[in-house]
């Protein structure tokens, strides 16, 4: 069971004196700013719904202080950290839990589904909650939409300003290709905004924690993913040129090819003067649904 009587490891003097204790100093190239604040830890944990039923992934537990405040909430932890010098720190720091596992591996080279199976006894709702390296954020949130691991929540912590990327609306400043991306399989909402004064050593930005959860009932797929993602991309190319513009780019600008995209967005009901931004997801499945004769004809 759980431990919930050991002292908590989060504390700018704790970690320090980890830290320390290990002779390991804090890695800028793996994204190394660790969470000092409990209260912050347990709002994570809050914003995931954690319960004794979950069973949960964290990517880069450091030296555990929020797999700590996960262990103490949920059924059983797998934690997964790149730098074999922190294995042995997090073997002590999370020797008074018994429902957490610790792998050292390269989050974007692991075989998620295998750790799954290997670690997990698929009887319980699986979330993912981290406080991710900001390096990487995004390569690590397309590799977790494209894994085949069914994560019923994710909880991540990253930079501000790409967690307000994620969560935009149609028409906003920062809606663009990520949030379509990341919209188009789970529903985004910014839970709230940490800033950069509670982790050591201080990142130079401040950071938010995203929730995403699994869509409800029927979700919209287009006809060709391959098609539906090349508008998505090429849309947002140039975002200050209009739709018509980027279509282009993307197709080309022959007669025969400006006839059949003028066809295909008269079909889906879209202005070619509108920006890239201003397109719902929906629109965006339409739109690709009716270029497929632009592509089987022209590609
Ligand atoms: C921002 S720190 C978070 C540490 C801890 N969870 C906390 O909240 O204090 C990011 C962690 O991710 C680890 N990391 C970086 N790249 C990784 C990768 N590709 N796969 C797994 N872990 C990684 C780092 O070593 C570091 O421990």
């Amino acid at each position: 069971m759980a431990n919930n009587d050991v002292p908590d490891i989060a504390s700018p003097i704790r970690t320090k004196a980890i830290m320390e204790t290990y002779g390991l100093t804090f890695k800028k190239s793996l994204g190394q700013n660790f969470l000092t604040d409990k209260n912050v830890l347990m709002n994570i944990v809050d914003a995931g719904d954690i319960t004794a039923e979950d069973d949960v992934i964290e990517i880069g537990p450091g030296i555990g202080s929020l797999t700590e405040q996960l262990a103490r909430r949920a059924h059983k932890v797998l934690a997964i950290e790149i730098d074999q010098n922190l294995i042995p720190v997090l073997g002590e720091t999370l020797s008074p839990y018994d429902n957490v596992d610790i792998v050292e591996q390269d989050i974007l080279k692991a075989n998620l589904p295998a750790l799954v199976e290997e670690h997990f006894d698929g009887q319980h709702p699986l979330k993912l909650v981290a406080n991710l390296p900001y390096y990487i954020t995004t390569p690590i949130i397309m590799h977790l939409l494209e894994t085949a691991v069914k994560l019923d929540t994710i909880v991540v912590m990253m930079q501000k300003e790409v967690a307000e990327r994620i969560a935009a609306d149609p028409g906003s400043r920062t809606y663009g290709s990520l949030t379509v991306a990341v919209q188009y399989e789970m529903d985004a909402e910014v839970a709230f905004v940490v800033p950069r004064t509670v982790f050591i050593p201080q990142p130079n930005v401040d950071s938010a924690i995203i929730v995403l959860n699994q869509k409800e009932g029927d979700v919209e797929r287009p006809i060709s993913e391959m098609v539906f993602f090349k508008l998505v991309k090429g849309s947002f190319a140039h975002r200050r040129k209009s739709l018509w513009n980027n279509l282009q780019s993307i197709y080309g600008k022959t007669p025969e090819i400006r006839e059949a995209l003028q066809e295909a967005l008269d079909a889906s009901e879209i202005s070619a003067q509108i920006r890239a931004e201003k397109l719902s997801i929906h629109e965006f499945i339409v739109l690709s649904n009716n270029l497929i004769k632009v592509e089987e004809k022209f590609n």
